[in-house]
Order: structure tokens, then C-alpha cells, then sequence
């Protein structure tokens, strides 16, 4: 259940609409966990109400929080996004301090999973939402890995394409810095043999949108990251 050790991950995005068939065929297809999150319109309802059908079946699921509004009790793991190329300090730490003053008391920090994002596709919702600064170079990213793990000590890093393949040199060098961290990646896998190139340069792949666009080639996926040695492990 510890999700350092997780190689593929599916993210559903609760604002979306997803049939009990196809959210059974997801939580059965051998993934390490499934997280629950989105960038717009998560509302407490939603997530509540995803969570109930996901807690049908065995699989870990964690929140990954994008508003405070939607906290609820009942999730193995609260992962919670810091934007570390926001030019805007709401998305890096503001929104995380008003909710550690409001829930710092009653909080079980086994449970929580702080992620820090580096957000590289500038269009994206998370993107734009947070004010990302994506045009970055090498160094630049290479920069925040290391921040992440040696000035934070973030136990994820997360290199975020989302709706977009990454750049696959770029995420080898990124691998190549860390190692106490692990690094996530998302972003356009939408075949097994994206799946597996990610899988091999990264510790944990995070399959989100083409769940909703082509289920099959969506659990594809799973089996081939299953298949693929990562770079640390
Ligand atoms: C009562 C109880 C159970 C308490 C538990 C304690 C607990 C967990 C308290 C919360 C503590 C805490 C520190 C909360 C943080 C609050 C917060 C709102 C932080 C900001 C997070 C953040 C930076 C959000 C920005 C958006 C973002 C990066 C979201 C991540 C997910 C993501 C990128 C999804 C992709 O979105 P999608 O909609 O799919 O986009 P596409 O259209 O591109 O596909
Ligand atoms: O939706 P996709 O492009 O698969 O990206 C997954 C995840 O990184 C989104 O936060
Ligand atoms: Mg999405």
C-alpha cells in the first residue's frame, strides 16, 4: 500500500463522468492506486461521491487536493500539490498554510503526500490555473528537482505535462538527479508503448486523460509499465 512503491497510477478527475462498467474495469486492472483529482470543478460532492464507488474495490485511492473545500476523510493518502514553478506564492505555499491552520490540529501526516509540481505544458488547466512559469530551460528544471529533494526534502516530484507527451531526454536527466524523491511523471500517455517509455525513465506514471477517450488503450498501460524496469528500482 506504501506508495513509494507504485509504478503506474491512474488519475480520475472528478468532475468527469465515468460508468460504473468502465470505473470497475480501472480499479481491477492491476494499477498500484488510483487518484482522485482535477484541476476545475472538484467540488466536495464529486469527490465524495467518487470515492464511495471507488472504495467498492480493493485498490488504494488517494486524494490529490486542489481545493480545500473538497477535504474529506476516508482516502488512504491526502497527496497535496505545491506548484514550484508558480510565479504566484498562493499555489507554492498560501492555499497549504490556511488549510494547515484551519486542519493542522487534527491532521495524520502519515497520511500526507506534499508533491512538488514542476508543470512543463503551459497550456494546460493547471498551467494557466496556477500561473505556471513552464518555458523553462535544462538547468532550470534540473534546479527544482534538486531544490525539491535536498532543500525540501519532497518525497515526490512530479514533472507535469498533462494533455501532452513529455520530452523524454529531459525526464531521463531529471530521473538521473534524484534519488531519495521520487518522480512522477504525467502527461499524454495514451498507448502502452508511451506508457513504457515513461515507465522506464520514471518511478511512478500517471495515466489521467485517455481514460475517458479510449478505456482500452487506457488499461493497456497498466500491463505494460508491469513489464518495464524502472530507473531506480
Ligand atoms: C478533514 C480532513 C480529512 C483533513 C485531512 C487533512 C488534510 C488533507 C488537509 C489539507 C491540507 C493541505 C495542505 C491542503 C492544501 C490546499 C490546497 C488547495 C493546495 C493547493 C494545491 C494546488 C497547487 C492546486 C493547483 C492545481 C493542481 C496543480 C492540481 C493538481 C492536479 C492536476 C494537475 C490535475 C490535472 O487537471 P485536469 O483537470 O485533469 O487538467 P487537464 O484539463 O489538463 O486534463
Ligand atoms: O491526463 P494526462 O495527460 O494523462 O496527464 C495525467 C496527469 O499528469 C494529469 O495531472
Ligand atoms: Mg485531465
Amino acid at each position: 500500500m506504501d506508495f513509494q512503491t507504485w509504478r503506474h497510477v491512474f488519475k480520475l478527475d472528478p468532475a468527469k463522468e465515468i460508468s460504473d462498467g468502465h470505473l470497475e474495469r480501472i480499479c481491477e486492472s492491476g494499477t498500484d492506486a488510483i487518484l482522485i483529482g482535477g484541476s476545475d470543478d472538484v467540488t466536495l460532492d464529486n469527490v465524495l461521491e467518487l470515492m464511495a464507488r471507488v472504495r467498492r474495490y480493493s485498490v488504494p485511492v488517494a486524494l490529490e487536493v486542489s481545493t480545500v473545500e473538497s477535504v474529506t476523510p476516508g482516502f488512504d493518502y491526502y497527496f497535496i500539490p505545491t506548484v514550484l514553478n508558480s510565479s504566484d506564492p498562493k499555489w507554492i505555499k498560501g492555499l497549504h498554510h490556511e488549510a494547515i491552520r484551519e486542519y493542522g490540529e487534527i491532521m495524520d501526516w502519515t497520511e500526507i503526500v506534499p508533491e512538488g509540481y514542476c508543470i512543463l505544458n503551459p497550456d494546460c488547466k493547471a498551467a494557466q490555473l496556477t500561473r505556471a512559469d513552464a518555458s523553462l530551460t535544462e538547468e532550470d528544471v534540473l534546479g527544482y528537482a534538486r531544490m525539491a529533494e535536498h532543500f525540501f526534502k519532497l518525497p515526490v516530484f512530479y514533472l507535469e505535462y498533462s494533455g501532452r507527451f513529455g520530452d523524454l531526454e529531459l525526464v531521463k536527466k531529471t530521473a538521473s538527479v534524484l534519488s531519495e524523491t521520487r518522480l512522477f511523471y504525467g502527461g499524454g500517455i495514451d498507448s502502452a508503448e508511451r506508457a513504457k517509455e515513461m515507465a522506464a525513465l520514471s518511478d511512478t506514471v500517471v495515466v489521467g486523460n485517455i481514460i475517458y477517450e479510449d478505456l482500452n488503450k487506457a488499461l493497456a498501460t497498466v500491463k505494460a509499465v508491469a513489464e518495464t524496469a524502472g530507473q531506480s528500482l
